[in-house]
């Protein structure tokens, strides 16, 4: 058992043995690099177990130092924060702050790369299909995925967006650094949507390192797509009730230089299983699925 009191005030962290010796449990809450405990005997549990506690750790104030620091022996709690504030859009006066945890100490916890597997193609073409083979077959190795499906963050993060240009770009845009963030965790992130627009792709694959956006398009043509109708939109489109369809009356840009395509043009062009392999090989050729 861990116990860790206040996030930036710690007086204590106790846990016991060997858990706190490994360091592992610590390392796993994010808060410390520990090498050297100091240990405390007994402390009326009886059960003749050692028990380790770091002493006299001072508050960390987040916002006040360019550096804040606790410091016992070799263990250090540190979260830095740049002092020159910037704007960032309508954000003034921000200051980025930066963790001792950071992507690598994350990524060798979870034995594996973060990274951005980006999904695009038309509605009906199998992204989230594809999305789901995908996680299922990565979560089966031991691997940890998440997926950001467009249709999904409608219901929420993305609810006040439309499907006119401007609210898909910063449909894109938002998911695209909510993507970031997880890769940034270790995950390996599924993003699945339309994403009609190259600009607004490449955008977001400028926000990652070079490499961790893997953009996966769906090569399926319009009447299979249209043939497949699994949620009835293009018969409401055709029939003029939904307006700015995808490939009926809006415009989709494939991409043209993109990781993976995926073209299922005849009847046998391969099961979602089969696509999902191609991307796990991938994934696998190129390293990230292990640390
Ligand atoms: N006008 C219009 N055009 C395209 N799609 C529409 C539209 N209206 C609603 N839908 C439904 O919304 C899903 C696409 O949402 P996305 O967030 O992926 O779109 S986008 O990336 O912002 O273009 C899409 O889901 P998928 O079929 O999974 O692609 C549709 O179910
Ligand atoms: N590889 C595939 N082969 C044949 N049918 C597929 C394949 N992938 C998906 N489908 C079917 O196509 C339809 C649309 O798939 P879906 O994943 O919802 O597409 P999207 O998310 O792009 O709209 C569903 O009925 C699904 O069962």
């Amino acid at each position: 058992m861990i116990a860790v009191q206040g996030a930036w005030a710690l007086p204590s962290i106790s846990g016991t043995l060997p858990e706190l010796e490994s360091g592992q449990s610590l390392k796993r809450l994010g808060f410390v690099n520990v090498s050297k405990f100091d240990r405390v005997r007994g402390g009326g549990g009886g059960g003749g177990g050692s028990s380790v506690r770091l002493l006299s750790l001072k508050p960390i104030k987040a916002m006040e130092e360019s550096t804040a620091s606790a410091v016992n022996d070799s263990a250090t709690i540190s979260c830095k924060s740049i002092r020159q504030s910037s704007t960032f859009g309508k954000s003034t006066n921000v200051m980025w702050h930066k963790s001792s945890v950071d992507k690598l100490d994350r990524e060798k916890l979870l034995q594996q790369k973060g990274c951005v597997i980006w999904i695009t193609g038309l509605s009906g073409s199998g992204k989230s299909t594809l999305a789901c083979a995908l996680s299922h077959s990565l979560h089966s190795r031991g691997r940890l995925t998440y997926i950001l499906d467009g249709d999904n963050c409608r219901h929420g993060l993305n609810c006040n967006l439309s499907f006119k240009a401007e609210d898909r770009a910063e449909n894109i845009r938002r998911i695209g650094e909510v993507a970031k963030l997880f890769a940034d965790a270790g995950v390996i992130c599924i993003a699945s949507l339309i994403s009609p627009y190259r600009k607004d792709r490449d955008a977001c694959r400028s926000l990652l390192p070079e490499g961790d956006f893997i953009e996966v398009f769906m090569d399926v043509p319009l009447e299979v797509c249209e043939a497949r109708d699994s949620k009835g939109l293009y018969k409401l489109a055709r029939a003029g009730k939904i307006k700015g369809f995808t490939g009926i009356d809006d415009p989709y840009e494939p991409p043209l230089n993109c990781e993976i395509v995926l073209q299922q043009k005849g009847k046998n062009s391969g099961s979602p299983c089969d696509l999902a392999e191609t991307v796990t090989s991938y994934l696998d050729a190129k390293g990230y699925l292990q640390a």
